[in-house]
């Protein structure tokens, strides 16, 4: 797997970010730019894992097989994402969003700053989140959602923000019963129906899934130097999954558990990407595995796309699911509450899960790490 040593992330809604380093850049228009600015410049960090490795494709599911459920168990297994295609969401709906999408970032740079994201704050435009992290700024603008749409919209479009949020709303209804729907196929392939545990996400009415969730509108400009620009450095989502559009411009690459390389995910019309998240990872008791993405850039394309950040209400505890424990897989992780991991994930950043880990002493002394893909940070207590 790619090195994560200086890559790390919180794509998530409730992350509280920091000033970035180059504040002076922040707002860079990047449509206008005709040279890759130092400021954008990844040379090494960037180079170090280059390599790509495009041998295997991400599994593409059709939600109407037979083996929908095999097939997710598998895919959520080996690589920690797939693609979904007959989801039920309208292509329409699809072609609306992004629609809106780029209407938003399309707009002048003194528009979009009057909903910029404030320095504490969550919703709005800005630049990712993940950019304080890094001493580079990457080639990228974001506009995240959580909760009222209409209070950052009526900014941009005083007069006129009803389109932009009956689409955002009409996306963000859809997504919430496909996350639900996906959430319990993930958790059918370990053989859960049910769980005590799992009682805020107890199959009600479609519409009404118990989770929460935030939206994440991502632009990438085209480049004049993709090769050294990086659009969204490499991360694991902190959600139990993330639904993800993007628009027809490839850019996606996913890292493969135990594999060097990146393998690019080929946008496929219609089709969704659907990544597995540290809670899942967690509440999987380390089976499944989150992916390890990034976004790369394009010299001539502009690319969009919008994640669905979908996890539990944010004060219900997860952690390994009981049936998943026995003597001979104690549990790999202390319960906690969404929030409480976006606190850590700020704070330690790809070691987040590492951070949440138990040191268990099963009655032969170890722990069976073979299916946990942060095994190499499992220690023997003998
Ligand atoms: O643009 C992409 O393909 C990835 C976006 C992403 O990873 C995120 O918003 O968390
Ligand atoms: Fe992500």
């Amino acid at each position: 797997m790619p090195s994560m040593a200086s890559s790390v992330i919180l794509p998530d809604a409730s992350f509280k970010s920091q000033p970035p380093l180059n504040v002076h850049k922040k707002y860079l228009d990047l449509s206008s730019v005709k040279e890759l600015p130092e400021t954008h410049a990844w040379t090494s960090s960037k180079l170090d894992d280059e390599e790509t490795c495009d041998a295997e494709n991400v599994p593409i599911i059709d939600l109407n097989d037979e083996n929908a459920i095999e097939l997710i168990g598998r895919a959520c297994r080996t690589w920690g994402v797939f693609q979904v295609i007959n989801h039920n969401i309208p292509k329409s709906l699809l072609d609306e969003i992004e629609f809106e999408g780029k209407k938003l970032f399309s707009l002048p740079m003194q528009q979009k700053l009057r909903a910029a994201r404030s320095p504490d704050g969550v919703s709005g435009y800005g630049v990712a989140r993940i950019s304080s992290f890094f001493s580079k700024l990457m080639w990228s603008e974001g506009f995240t959602i959580l909760g009222s749409v209409s209070e950052h919209a009526r900014l941009l479009w005083p007069n006129d923000y009803n389109k932009f949020c009956d689409t955002i709303e009409e996306y963000q209804k859809a997504m919430k019963r496909l996350a639900g729907r996906l959430m319990w196929l993930m958790l059918g392939s370990l053989g859960i129906t049910e769980d005590d545990d799992l009682k805020w996400a107890a199959q009600k009415e479609p519409d009404d899934q118990g989770g929460s969730a935030a939206l994440q509108l991502n632009s990438y400009p085209s480049c004049p130097d993709p090769d050294r620009a990086m659009g969204l450095a490499a991360h694991t989502d902190s959600t139990i999954l993330t639904i993800l559009h993007q628009s027809n411009t490839s850019g996606l690459q996913v890292a493969r558990e135990g594999r060097a390389g990146w393998v690019t995910v080929p946008p496929l019309a219609g089709a969704l990407v659907v990544h597995v998240g540290d809670l899942l990872h967690i509440l999987s008791n380390g089976l499944y595995p989150s992916v390890v993405h990034r976004a790369v850039v394009n010299r001539t394309r502009h690319r969009l796309s919008v994640a669905y950040l979908y996890g539990p209400p944010s004060s219900v505890k997860i952690s390994p699911l009981r049936k998943l424990v026995d003597k001979y897989h104690p549990p790999l992780y202390r319960p906690i509450t969404w929030s409480e991991y976006l606190g850590t994930k700020a704070k330690h950043f790809d070691k987040a899960l590492t951070s949440v880990r138990l040191l268990c002493a099963p009655r032969n002394g170890f722990v069976d790490t073979s299916n946990d893909h942060t095994s190499s940070t499992v220690q023997l207590v003998g």
